[in-house]
């Protein structure tokens, strides 16, 4: 019936499918030209902002938080595009993205009107299907709340007493090491950051003790490695919860679909039992667990269920974060072995033996200079988040520029803390002196004249929550690594390349010659 002609008059020889076909294909044919080319050109808010060099036609520069190192062509556009704080970035069909690159245009997205402003639905989607409703993924009232409540377990008074788990933690990654150097000189250190780090967030965020560097049977490591562990198809999986809703993917006959259904709600239910057991252990115990949980816990603020998604959280964020940040600082050592010796001294000196560390751990190591210095620079050149987006939710400024809502934006910690124009010609090369006041050798923020030129752990109300934490577990780490070992690129002509999807780490690995100093 529909094949019959709709006015037989005017076209008499067009049946009504074919006339509705002509008819989609003309307005979405003039929609895309006014899309991809006359809004763009004409029209758009940012037209007058500066652009790099047009990239490959109707890609344009879209392929660019792809490439590695993450951040290393936001930088160059830093560098090559006079700018007034924001770069405009045409992407996939000229559409338009933004990099920031000044501190004003940062402070107005990360603190002034940080909640105009939301992370890409798609990862939150991803991150919420396995993490569930933790700092990391709500937004809006629901991200103030939790922000409020959880922060006091991340302040420095509850910090100063995770360093001793830190430092034991620390000393059991170099005895095991120095285990394996019995057999070979040269190893892969980023195994053995894996470990530590994963180790370390258990004991100290959640008051486990997963035991992996000793190679853990603990169910919930197992089950959270194997949700994680990179395949083709859990990438096409994640990657289509960029295109399409969680709910569709749900419908969808992927067996993958039941499968992380199983693996998620199993690891839910096991921190939902840690949870548990822990409120058991300070009923009996009382209150001497310094654990971030049981801090949690002891607040009140929040239901089980609740505080079980913050600990899925916390060894999400917590964990490959600083393992990759660790690894970067011992390849950075590797190459400065004057660094080294510097920092074995001053630790050795102040701490004479690695198995009786001062009882006041945290303020030993905290006025060490020099550590303080290294692990800043260390956090400076590898930020292990290179690349973060966010698409603004309505309409805002940035900059006394409009900005119409759902405007996505580049920040990028790679480039700001890589960039001459805030750390000059030197922004490149790794000074930790650059933290040292050059007179009195205190510490200093790294001689710059704004906070926002180090972006690693990001600021305002959603940056990193854990960064004390971070660098107080660095600061053990690194300090026994040091003081304990020398060591030296195992390949001297292998320069790692950051990859990884959205913590930055060594693509290959990271393979040192390692030799023990002794009388330490
Ligand atoms: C060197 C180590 C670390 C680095 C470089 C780092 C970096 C970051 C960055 C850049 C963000 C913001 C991401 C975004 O909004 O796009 C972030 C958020 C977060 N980090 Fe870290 N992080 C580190 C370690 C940790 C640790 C050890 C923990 C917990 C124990 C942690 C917990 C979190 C949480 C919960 C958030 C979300 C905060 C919020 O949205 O309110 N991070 N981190």
């Amino acid at each position: 019936m529909l094949q019959r002609p709709l006015f037989p008059q005017a076209f008499p020889e067009i049946p009504f499918t074919r006339l509705f076909l002509i008819y989609m294909s003309i307005t979405s044919g003039l929609w895309a030209v006014w899309k991809v080319f006359i809004y763009p050109a004409w029209f758009s808010p940012f037209r007058h902002l500066p652009k790099p060099k047009s990239g490959f036609p109707l890609i344009n520069h879209g392929l660019v938080a792809f490439q590695r190192p993450a951040g290393a062509t936001f930088l160059k556009f830093m560098n090559e595009v006079p700018n007034e704080g924001i770069i405009r970035v045409p992407s996939f069909f000229n559409s338009d993205w933004l990099l920031l690159t000044d501190p004003k245009a940062l402070a107005d997205v990360l603190v002034h009107k940080c909640y105009d402003f939301e992370k890409v639905a798609g990862v939150r989607q991803i991150l919420r299907a396995v993490l569930g409703d933790g700092l990391v993924v709500v937004e809006g009232d629901e991200h103030k709340f939790q922000r409020k409540h959880v922060s006091p377990a991340f302040s420095f008074r509850h910090i100063r007493d995770l360093y001793p788990i830190f430092w034991s933690k620390a000393i059991e990654l170099i005895d095991c090491v120095a285990a394996e150097l019995q057999h070979d000189s040269v190893v892969e250190v980023n195994h053995w950051a894996n470990k530590v780090t994963m180790d370390i967030i258990g004991l100290a965020g959640l008051g486990r003790n997963f035991n992996t560097l000793h190679n853990s049977d603990d169910q919930l490591i197992k089950t959270y490695e194997e949700i994680l562990e990179p395949t083709t198809e859990k990438a096409m999986f994640f990657a289509a919860h960029m295109f399409l809703t969680r709910w569709v993917i749900a419908k969808l006959p992927w067996k993958l679909n039941q499968k992380l259904k199983d693996m998620t709600s199993a690891l839910k239910s096991m921190s939902q039992q840690l949870v548990r057991e822990k409120k058991e252990l300070i009923k009996v115990q009382g209150d001497e667990h310094v654990d971030i949980m049981s801090v949690l816990i002891k607040s009140n603020n929040f239901a089980d269920d609740m505080i079980a998604e913050q600990l899925l959280t916390f060894l999400a964020a917590g964990h490959e974060t600083t393992s990759s940040a660790f690894t970067w600082g011992t390849y950075l050592l590797s190459l400065h072995p004057a660094a080294q010796s510097r920092l074995r001294a001053e630790i050795r000196a102040a701490i004479p033996s690695p198995s009786a560390p001062p009882p006041d751990l945290a303020t030993t190591l905290d006025s060490l200079p020099y550590l303080h210095a290294t692990v800043s620079e260390i956090l400076r050149l590898y930020p292990t988040v290179p690349v973060t987006v966010r698409v603004s939710i309505r309409p805002t400024t940035i900059l006394n520029t409009p900005i119409p809502a759902q405007t996505p934006l580049y920040i990028s910690p790679w480039a700001i803390n890589r960039s001459p124009a805030f750390w000059g010609p030197t922004a490149h090369l790794f000074l930790p002196d650059r933290f040292l006041d050059p007179v009195t050798q205190k510490p200093t923020s790294g001689g710059v004249d704004s906070n926002y030129a180090s972006m690693t752990f990001l600021h305002g109300p959603r940056s990193c929550i854990g960064e004390k934490f971070a660098r107080a577990e660095l600061k053990c780490l690194i300090a026994l690594w040091v003081a304990r070992f020398e060591f030296e690129m195992a390949d001297k002509s292998e320069v790692p390349l950051p990859a990884g999807a959205v913590t930055s780490k060594p693509g290959n690995g990271m393979r040192l010659r390692i030799r023990p100093v002794e009388g330490w």
